[in-house]
């Protein structure tokens, strides 16, 4: 069990409340102009894979001393321990938390109530290799003995998001597999996606941890009926339904044969279970190989987390800029840009992994916290939100900290697309830091031979006053282990920044609540009679929702 240590009562956090102050007029402007080595000293390169520039950001080495400083008074170093250690710091669930044993390529005893787990995490591995290849190489046939062309997985959340993002982003090294991915329990996305395949050539996953989420459940049943309309027999279900989930009494009743079901356990947040069983499809989708790869990545990047010192240490740096924003400057999201169309569903991969996360206002004593805790999270792919959103954030009110992220070589590289694509993404980082001031604008309204009055016209709304603060992600190329490494950046950022707000990033009981009304209401959309346990707004919804149906 993590201790409860309120940041806002360590000496550092007093300390960067007084720089804060103090540090009002920093422009970036000038933290470049006095310091010739600035990105020499801000930024660090992780292997040959990943380079992190977080010189354009509204920091001294003043304040990176003291966001170190409040690291260590927040014990951030025996956090990270006690996780790799399996200590269980998932303490409302009373589970570790050990996403990291999952790509433990190492494979050095992980323990978890006194039993290594790393045996049972390399047999799901190597069942997940055997059932993958056979996929891959057409040896499993349906059940009119075709090869399967097309792979369904139905899940959502962390059994949904993890593995579309991967499969999205890793698309250059695809199998002879279609992959589709179906999570909205509005019956268009099942329907949609089914229109196009063929029983006898399309197998399903059904992701779920728990197996009893509702909106799996019910995808997984319609798709089940979809396929015994044609194949009638029910013993043909068994080639295929595959299950990835801890509850095998759940899969068993489900009617999946238990060898077709691949094993998790409870120590894996959902949000982080991409690493698991859960991982299934993206073995399917990239190769055995290519997933191995991507688990080696994320070990690279594990260790990074483990053993660098804090300075140099990526998900660490991370974290503390953003909590510097999120605490101190008052920023209220944070923008994920990935100039990379692969990386299309990568920001909205980590809204779950982040705000699920992070997103709590009760401490790790059960007390209401006085501080902001984890920001939005939002972000689409650039050069799209060039054309789109990035307007707010030159020009905007609020402060949005954004982090760009792009490769070196693209899978794609078509004519001049990707200089043009990485001319931006250089661009808009130089743009939103140092911005174009007054005399810049009256220089080039002049140089355009433009009337006095048109320029006091029009001035005010060409200025763009800069300051507005980036971390700039290069990775040589989007592999499988270098998104291995990107992933798990982040997810350890999530957790460096849960342990300093003294909140627990491991549970979501904030979802439950839903889920519970839900369930009382779904009963009362069932007859035509007037509705009236709720309030007078959920009443009236509903009763307009049964009279427009009638
Ligand atoms: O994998 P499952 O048990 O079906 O859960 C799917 C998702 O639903 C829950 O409501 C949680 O909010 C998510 O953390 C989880 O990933």
């Amino acid at each position: 069990m993590l201790k409860s240590i309120n940041p806002t009562q360590t000496a550092a956090w007093k300390a960067l409340t007084a720089h804060f102050e103090d540090a009002q007029d920093l422009t970036l402007t000038s933290l470049f102009a006095n310091d010739p080595n600035r990105f020499d000293k801000f930024s660090v390169q992780f292997g040959n894979d990943i380079l992190l520039d977080y010189s354009k950001n509204l920091i001294s080495e003043q304040t990176l001393d003291k966001l170190f400083a409040l690291a260590d008074e927040t014990e951030v170093k025996g956090a990270i321990e006690a996780m790799f250690l399996g200590d269980k710091i998932n303490h409302t669930e009373g589970r570790s938390v050990l996403h990291v044993a999952l790509r433990n390529r190492s494979n050095t005893p992980v323990m978890v109530d006194g039993e290594d787990v790393m045996p049972a995490v390399n047999a799901v591995l190597e069942k997940m290799k055997g059932f993958s290849e056979r996929l891959i190489n057409g040896e499993w046939k349906g059940y009119t003995g075709k090869e399967i062309t097309d792979i369904v997985n139905i899940g959502i959340g962390g059994s949904d998001l993890g593995p579309y993002m991967v499969s999205e982003a890793l698309a250059a090294y695809k199998t002879r597999l279609n992959l589709h991915f179906v999570s909205n329990v509005d019956g268009t996305h099942v329907a949609e996606t089914l229109k196009d395949l063929n029983p006898e050539t399309t197998l399903f996953l059904i992701a779920s941890k728990t197996f009893t989420t509702q909106e799996t459940m019910t995808n997984a049943l319609s798709a089940r009926d979809w396929f015994l309309a044609s194949a009638e027999d029910q013993a043909h279900v068994a080639k295929h339904f595959a299950a990835l989930s801890t509850n095998a009494q759940a899969v068993a009743e489900f009617g999946i044969d238990t060898e077709n079901m691949f094993e998790f356990w409870d120590w894996v947040g959902g949000r982080y279970s991409l690493w698991s069983a859960i991982g299934l499809s993206i073995c399917l989708a990239i190769g055995y190989d290519n997933f191995v790869e991507l688990l080696a990545g994320a070990h690279d990047m594990d260790k990074h987390f483990q053993s660098s010192p804090f300075t140099e240490n990526l998900p660490v740096l991370l974290a503390l800029i953003g909590l510097w924003y999120n605490n101190f400057h008052g920023a209220e999201s944070e923008a994920i840009l990935p100039y990379d169309q692969y990386l299309h569903r990568f920001a909205a991969y980590f809204q779950q992994g982040n705000m699920e996360s992070n997103g709590k206002y009760v401490d790790r004593d059960g007390k209401s916290v006085d501080y902001q805790t984890g920001p939005i999270i939002w972000g689409e792919p650039g050069t799209n939100g060039q054309h789109a959103f990035y307007q707010l954030i030159h020009q905007g009110t609020k402060l949005i900290p954004c982090d760009f992220i792009a490769p070196v070589i693209s899978h794609n590289p078509l004519s001049d697309h990707h200089p043009k694509l990485m001319a931006n993404f250089f661009a808009q980082t130089e743009a939103l830091a140092f911005g174009k001031n007054r005399e810049q604008v009256e220089a080039e309204f002049a140089e355009a031979g433009k009337s006095a009055e048109e320029v006091a016209d029009l001035v005010p709304f060409k200025v763009f006053e800069g300051n507005r603060p980036t971390n700039s992600i290069l990775v040589k190329q989007i592999t499988p282990r270098s998104l291995g490494a990107l992933i798990a950046m982040y997810e350890h950022k999530i957790f460096v920044q849960g342990v300093i707000w003294n909140i627990y990033s491991f549970d979501q009981w904030g979802v439950e609540l839903g889920k519970q009304l839900a369930n009382q209401i779904l009963p009362e959309l069932a007859d035509q009679d007037e509705v009236t346990s709720h309030d007078s707004s959920t009443n009236g919804l509903i009763n307009a929702f049964k009279q427009w149906r009638a």
